[in-house]
């Protein structure tokens, strides 16, 4: 991370709730100091003070960066209390659905907004957040986000704001789907006959270490799959229920990523 320019100038968090925490613990465990770090939220956890950011306190003259974590649905309520830092801060918004042209309209024109889609694994530094910015973003601004989102996983450009609705709902979304698998593998396995430890045990551990090995393989997925499959087996039984054309994950998944999309192009309007 660009720790000079953070740690000089100031990183104001506006909403320090699931999203903004998991981003927020992974930078000081990146090494940001905490004292360069300006929460504004009206319940900060317990974690933030004694983490030593700043909670609630007057905001610096010129902050590098201003999160914009708070819910789309609050962010009309939440905007005032950084609007006068328009032309001095790059905003920086992580709300699902609110468009830039909305954030403009509260920050004025002229104001330089980012907006980004993280995820919560973040928190464990393996996030990937994708990220646009407006006309009053130059790359030394983009850079800077770089910087700050490389700290907490990897980031991806936009050519076009219209794309965020399908990243928000294929990796910003796509944790919980995945943790649901986990939820789902485990209650399979304890209809099995196995105990509900050793069952999410199972899951937890299965889905993990498939994740890293689908990052870190020089393998695609499909390659993977493959390598687990022996013909006439026990994956292949299995698969041949979750790849059914009619009622498996293909048209399951497309049902539910459509679904997502479908609401962050309703939270935009
Ligand atoms: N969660 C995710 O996985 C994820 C991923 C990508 C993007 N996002 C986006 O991140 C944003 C936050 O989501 P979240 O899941 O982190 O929600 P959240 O846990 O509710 O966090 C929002 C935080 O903002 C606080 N807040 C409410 N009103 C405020 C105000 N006027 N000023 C300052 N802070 C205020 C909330 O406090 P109270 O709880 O006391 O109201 C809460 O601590 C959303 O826009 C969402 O679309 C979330
Ligand atoms: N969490 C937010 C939501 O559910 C945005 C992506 C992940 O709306």
């Amino acid at each position: 991370m660009n720790q000079d320019e953070i740690s000089e100038r100031g990183l104001v968090l506006l909403g320090c709730g699931k999203m903004g925490g998991a981003m927020l613990k992974g930078w000081l465990a990146g090494g940001l100091p905490a004292a360069s770090v300006w929460v504004i939220d009206p319940a900060p956890a317990p974690w933030l003070t004694e983490a030593g950011v700043r909670v609630n306190e007057e905001l610096p003259e010129a902050p590098a960066m201003t999160i914009l974590a708070v819910k789309p649905q609050m962010m009309g309520d939440a905007l005032p209390q950084v609007a006068a830092l328009s032309g001095r801060t790059v905003f920086l918004s992580i709300a699902a659905g609110t468009t830039i042209a909305t954030l403009e309209a509260e920050l004025g024109g002229e104001a330089a907004v980012i907006r980004a889609m993280p995820n919560t694994p973040a928190a464990v530094g393996r996030g990937i957040t994708a990220i646009i910015g407006n006309q009053a973003v130059d790359e030394g601004a983009l850079s800077l986000a770089e910087d700050l989102l490389g700290a907490v996983g990897q980031t991806v450009r936009l050519d076009d704001e219209a794309q965020m609705d399908a990243v928000t709902a294929v990796s910003g979304s796509g944790p919980a789907y995945v943790f649901h698998l986990i939820e789902v593998l485990a209650a399979a396995g304890e209809a099995e006959g196995l105990t509900p430890e050793l069952a999410m045990a199972l899951a937890r551990a299965t889905v993990g270490g498939a994740g890293v090995l689908a990052e870190e393989a020089d393998e695609t997925p499909s390659e993977l799959r493959v390598n687990v499959t022996s013909p006439g087996g026990t994956t292949q039984a299995a698969l041949e229920v979750l790849m059914d054309a009619e009622t498996g994950f293909p048209p399951l998944l497309k049902r539910a990523v459509a679904a997502a999309a479908r609401r962050s192009r309703e939270l935009g309007q």
